[in-house]
Parts: C-alpha cells; structure tokens; sequence
C-alpha cells in the first residue's frame, strides 16, 4: 500500500480528489491542512510521497519542503500550485523535489506523477537484500542467488558502494541491474539522498538532453517554462542512467563533462549549473565493442567502466534458477491468491534445463503465467506454458485465446473482493500474445512490428522489456539490441 500525505489548506476540491485518485486498499492518503500540522505528521509516520501545496497559511511551501528535506531527503515531495506560482515550484525543483503539478489538478496527470514518485520511494526505501539462499518471505526485491558468478557480484558491490565513483553495471536484459544499482546506492555513503532513475532508451532522442541537463524557457518550441533536469534535481544524490548505451553520441560529450567536472548548462541556457552526482549507469550492450565502433565515445567509457560490474545471464547462474523459482512462486502465490507450496520435479526440469534469454524477467513472467493457470497445491509441469527457443513467440502465439484458456473464463475467475491489478494483468497476457505473434509475422523486426501495432518503437521496446520477451531472431538494424 502506498502512503500519501496531503499538506494543503484547501478542505474541499483537492483533498477530494486525491483521495478520489488513489482509493483505498492500495493507498492510504493523510490529510494536514498547515506545515507545521504536515512536519508533525511526517516525522511521526513518514510517507512514501507528499504533496505539497505552494501557498501554506502559516509558512511558505518552500520553507515546508527545507524542512521536509532535512527530516528526510529521500522523500519525493510533489508541489501543486496555481499557474502563476510556477517559478516557486521550479526553485523548490533546483533543490530537489520531484515535480509540480497545476491546479485544478488533472486526476490522469496526478496518477502518472504520484504512481512515478511511489517507485522512486520504493526504490530508496525497499532494502537491498543480497540472499544466497532463498530469503524469509517477508522480504521484496532481494537479490537472490548463491552461484560463484553471484558471490562475485555481490563483492564488488561492496568493494565499490562506499567509494563516490562512477559505476557501469552491464549484462543482459532481466538479470537485475537496476537491483544492482539499488543496492550500490543503500550501501553508499549517499543512502540518505536521492537516488532517481533514468532510462535513455526510453525517452526520445529529442527530449533525453532536457530530462537530463534541463532547458530554459524558449530553448525549443513548446519549452514555456524553465525545465530542471535529472542532474540538477539529483544534486547530493545518486543517478541511475539505464541504457547508458543508447545515448545519442552527442549527449555522451556533455555527459563526460558532468562526471569530469559536475558541471553544466541547460539547454539553451549560458549559465553554468554545478552539480554533485554520483552516476551509475547500465547497458545491455557491450560497450567496448562500440566505442571500438564508434557508437560509443571511448573517453566516456573508459570513465565509467573503472568500475564495471558484469552480471551474468540467468543461463550461466549454477543452480540459481532453483532458488528462484521457489522465491518467485511463494510471491506470486501471495500476491495471485493461490496457494501453490511445492513445484513438481518435471516442471523444475523443464524450468532448470531452459536457456532463458529474457533472463530473471522472462522467469517473472512465465512463473505468473504458470501460476494463473495453476489449480492445488503443486506447481506442475502442465500448467508452464511452452519454453520455446525463441521466447518471443511463446506457446501462446500459435493459439487463439490466451494458453488455452478464454479471455472472460480468466476474467471471472479473477473478479475476487481481494483482487486489485486486473487490468494490467489482463493486458499483459494479451500484450504478450499479440507482440509475439505480430514479431513473428515481422521476422522479428521491430520497425515493422511497431507500425502495424501503431504503437512508438520506444514503447514495443519497454512492453517486450516488461514481458520478458527476447527477439532473438532477424533483427533490422545493428541499433536493434
Ligand atoms: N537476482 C535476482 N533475484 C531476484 N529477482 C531479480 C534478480 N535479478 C533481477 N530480478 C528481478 O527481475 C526483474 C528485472 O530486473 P532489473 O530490472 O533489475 O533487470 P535489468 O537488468 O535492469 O533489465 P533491463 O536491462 O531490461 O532494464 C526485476 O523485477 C527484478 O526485481
């Protein structure tokens, strides 16, 4: 459950909406209607996120926000405030809080800042837990692995979590960078501060350099207002680039700068930021290859990777798919409502001897297929879908309904009291189908698949990302990934 605090003085419209917006029992929403009632309030219970109105009746919003960030700097504070007081909310940005919303609030925009703030919080809060062996059950998002190449891993997260240097995480898609560079922030000397999250393969090249460095009003059409970046909101803490390999080369220039002399200029802007940031960065690709390419600068590589930490692929963790498997299966029991205890030797066969290129992520998504499925105590091998070699047209593809099971049977059977994320389980199941059969019909090329889902390269990359799903055959571009 997420715990939102609401400082505001408003006692009608906003409070109604917010709690419209995030209902009961997946968020809780307080209430305080001063700054002084709101700090009371935060020290006593500490929220995941806050939103903070601009204009308080016995202090500035501004003022609250110092004070909540000297209580605790981790926490995102969302600032809502009438247009003209816009500038106040891009100050309070400067000195880290997470973004500004207008009022009268849009509920949509609400949910997608608040929901991105939750994570954020989550990501600085959940410990990282490191378990070579299958951890309590009270324990999320632990790193989970026991195998040489993991106790390998795990050193060198200690080794360098304590020095301020840039990291440089590598391995395939799904096999736990963004936990790796979670755990490399807990485990710094920055733990109390910030640590936000970018994914450069996410944003388009267009808007990368402003979501990094900011812009001033006017650098570009549609810039109204002055924007702060990442590295400047992130000032004090750790940022996470993932995907560092798809950065435009011309970002890359400004990036060394940043690492070299923690300075920069927002776009468009002539005035020279200073910033304190601590990088850890991400790829899947292998990044020597492409500096020696030229996809990549060789200066920013060799700055970044003094430290590198090699994931290895699921495939090569002795041992480890075990472990998982139980860890992911008593999650994934609790949070689908079956009461799976034990998994049957054929399936921890099929599910040992497979190759797994989507790696941990492509374990998640299997594992809930499975579960959905499931009926009784005994996870069995029936009740896995199909691993085939390719993972990007899984069993589902050649079939007509959903593995073998209709759509609104699913359905039904879901619509319990307990039940709270049935969208977006419902979409991912067909989500997974679809992207699967349509890359098929490609060949595997993502262009096309995009066009003919009429949906953003970008956002084919993130739902495959997001399923586990590999394209490991006929690629379009050597940019393909
Ligand atoms: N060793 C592990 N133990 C338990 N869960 C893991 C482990 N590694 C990864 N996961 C889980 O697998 C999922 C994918 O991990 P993560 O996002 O860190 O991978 P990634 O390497 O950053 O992937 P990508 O390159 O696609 O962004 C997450 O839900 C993460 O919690």
């Amino acid at each position: 459950m997420a715990h939102l605090l609401l400082i505001d003085d408003d006692v009608a419209l906003v409070p109604e909406q917010v709690k419209q917006a995030f209902a009961a029992p997946t968020h809780r929403v307080d209430i305080a209607h001063t700054g002084a009632a709101g700090l009371a309030q935060i020290a006593n219970d500490p929220p995941d996120v806050i939103l903070l109105d601009v204009r308080l009746p016995d202090q500035s919003g501004l003022d609250v926000y110092l004070q909540i960030k000297a209580l605790d700097a981790r926490i995102p504070v969302i600032f809502i405030t009438m247009t003209k007081g816009a500038e106040l909310a891009i100050e309070a940005m400067k000195l880290g809080a997470f973004e500004y919303l207008f009022k009268p609030l849009n509920l949509n925009e609400l949910r997608r800042v608040v929901g991105e703030a939750v994570e954020v919080s989550r990501r600085m809060r959940q410990p990282a837990v490191m378990a070579q062996e299958l951890p309590a059950d009270d324990v999320d998002g632990a790193i989970v692995g026991g195998c040489a190449a993991m106790l390998d891993v795990y050193k060198s997260i200690g080794r360098v979590a304590a020095q301020d240097v840039p990291v440089l995480i590598t391995g395939e898609s799904g096999t736990g960078k963004e936990l790796v560079a979670r755990a490399v922030y807990q485990h710094g000397a920055r733990s109390k501060g910030p640590f936000l999250a970018l994914n450069c393969a996410a944003i388009p090249e267009n808007l990368l350099e402003s979501e990094l460095f900011g812009h001033e009003k006017g650098a570009f059409t549609g810039a109204d207002r002055r924007r702060i970046g990442k590295f400047e909101q992130c000032n004090g803490g750790t940022l996470f680039l993932d995907e560092i390999g798809d950065m435009p080369i011309a970002l890359q220039a400004k990036i060394l700068r940043l690492i070299q002399e923690q300075e920069f200029e927002r776009v468009g802007g002539g005035e020279t930021v200073r910033t304190d940031v601590r990088l850890i960065a991400a790829t899947h690709r292998d990044l020597k290859a492409w500096s020696e390419e030229g996809k990549f600068r060789a200066d920013l590589y060799y700055r970044l990777g003094v430290f590198t930490i090699r994931l290895p692929a699921l495939r090569e963790r002795d041992g480890d798919v075990a472990t998982l498997v139980h860890f992911y299966v008593r999650k994934f029991s609790q949070e689908l409502g079956r009461d799976i205890r034990e998994i049957s030797p054929e399936a921890m066969a099929r599910l040992s001897a497979y190759s797994w290129p989507g790696n941990i992520r492509e374990l998640q998504s299997v594992l809930k297929q499975a579960l959905l499925r499931a009926s009784g105590p005994t996870l069995l091998d029936s009740f896995l879908p199909e691993l085939a070699p390719s993972a990007a047209t899984p069993a589902e593809a050649s079939g007509s309904s959903t593995g073998g099971f209709p759509l609104d049977e699913l359905i039904a059977e879901r619509l319990t009291p307990e039940m709270a994320n049935l969208y977006a389980e419902v979409h991912g199941l067909v989500d997974r189908v679809l992207l699967a059969r349509v890359l098929e019909h490609t060949n595997g090329n993502q262009h096309q698949a995009a066009k003919i889902l009429g949906i953003a390269r970008q956002t084919l990359r993130m739902k495959l990302r997001d399923l586990g799903l590999q394209v490991t055959h006929a690629v379009e571009s050597s940019d393909e990934g």
